[in-house]
């Protein structure tokens, strides 16, 4: 199952053949579930940017069909209903954050009377009120990408696509520019992030993609892909005698590996009273987490399996 919510993106087989027969696209199929956030993952010209640009009609597709927000890919209804923060935006450094809010505003045809109220709004919604008449030269590169988000937001829209909105942002900026999306999200709106830094993603994201050469390798919801999520491990050493594994089985079902337990839920608060059992027995912790494989180790596995398959089919 690719996603459980109504999609807001469903498109099939994407092709884009640059002149000089670079083949960037190669019939991509994609679903992104409403309210989610997307992100899509890929190795350096693996083609995550002009599948954006596809999607937002920057650059004409050789072949796409499918909808975005129920119309047909570049209709010009929905396109008055995505937002966009593109890569390496350099808006001019003598504007204020306001200025660019309210450039942004005039482009979308949004009235002067309501521009202030949304300027406003969004200079709040991004944290950055009390900056919001300081020249763009003065602001941190977090500053400026909040900045970016907001304009991206000022047509008020349901899809906000965001190419590398962390890159080169420190781990504070990082981790507010976070929450901003965790608040999209419960918004209802959608959020569509490229990016390479999987840590990141890993901590947002509600389902992800993985494009390698202009093809999908993998794509499913975070959990799903992971395996992330079901069961918490314990990492021993020492023996779990038959008295002490009757006793935690009285807490929680789990199986035995050569140094682990995995016990069967999700919840690290239940997984206590376990813990507290194997110290009565002495039996050493060396590790506590969930089981599953982390995003990085998904996507190197995913990104190296694609490649391998390419090189035997060559
Ligand atoms: N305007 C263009 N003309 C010709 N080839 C292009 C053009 N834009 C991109 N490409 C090529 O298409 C392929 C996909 O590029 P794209 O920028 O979409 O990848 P990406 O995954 O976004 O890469 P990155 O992570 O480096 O930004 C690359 O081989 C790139 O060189």
């Amino acid at each position: 199952m690719v996603t459980q919510r109504p999609p807001v993106i469903d498109v099939k087989g994407v092709c884009k053949k640059y002149p000089g027969k670079v083949e960037a696209l190669k019939g991509v199929d994609l679903q992104v579930g409403a309210g989610e956030i997307f992100g899509l993952l890929g190795p350096n010209g693996a083609g995550k940017s002009t599948l954006l640009k596809v999607l937002l009609t920057i650059i004409r597709p050789s072949r796409c069909s499918g909808v975005m927000l129920g119309q047909p890919i570049g209709h010009k209804k929905t396109l008055q209903k995505v937002g966009y923060l593109p890569e390496h935006v350099q808006f001019p450094e003598y504007l204020s954050g306001r200025q660019v809010i309210r450039y942004a505003a005039g482009l979308s045809g949004i009235c002067p009377k309501f521009c202030k109220k949304r300027e406003e709004e969004l200079l709040e919604f991004v944290g950055m009120s009390a900056w919001a008449n300081r020249k763009l030269r003065t602001y941190s590169k977090g500053m400026k990408q909040r900045i970016g988000l907001a304009q991206a937001l000022v047509n008020d829209p349901e899809i906000v696509f965001l190419d590398e909105p962390t890159d080169g942002v420190d781990p504070k900026g990082r981790a507010e520019m976070r929450e901003v999306l965790k608040l999209l999200r419960s918004q209802g709106r959608t959020v569509f992030i490229n990016s390479h830094l999987l840590g990141e993603l890993e901590m947002v994201c509600d389902s992800v993609a993985i494009l390698n050469h202009g093809e999908v390798v993998r794509h499913g919801s975070l959990s799903e892909l992971t395996g992330r999520g079901e069961k918490v491990v314990i990492g021993i050493r020492g023996h779990l005698g038959a008295e002490l594994r009757s006793a935690i089985r009285r807490h929680l079902e789990f199986s035995m590996h050569k140094h682990s337990i995995h016990l069967e839920t999700a919840e690290l608060e239940r997984v206590q009273p376990v813990i507290d059992l194997l110290r009565e027995h002495d039996v050493v912790i060396e590790s506590l987490g969930k089981e599953g494989q982390s995003l990085e180790s998904l996507f190197l596995d995913s990104v190296d399996a694609s490649n391998l398959e390419k090189g035997a089919g060559a």
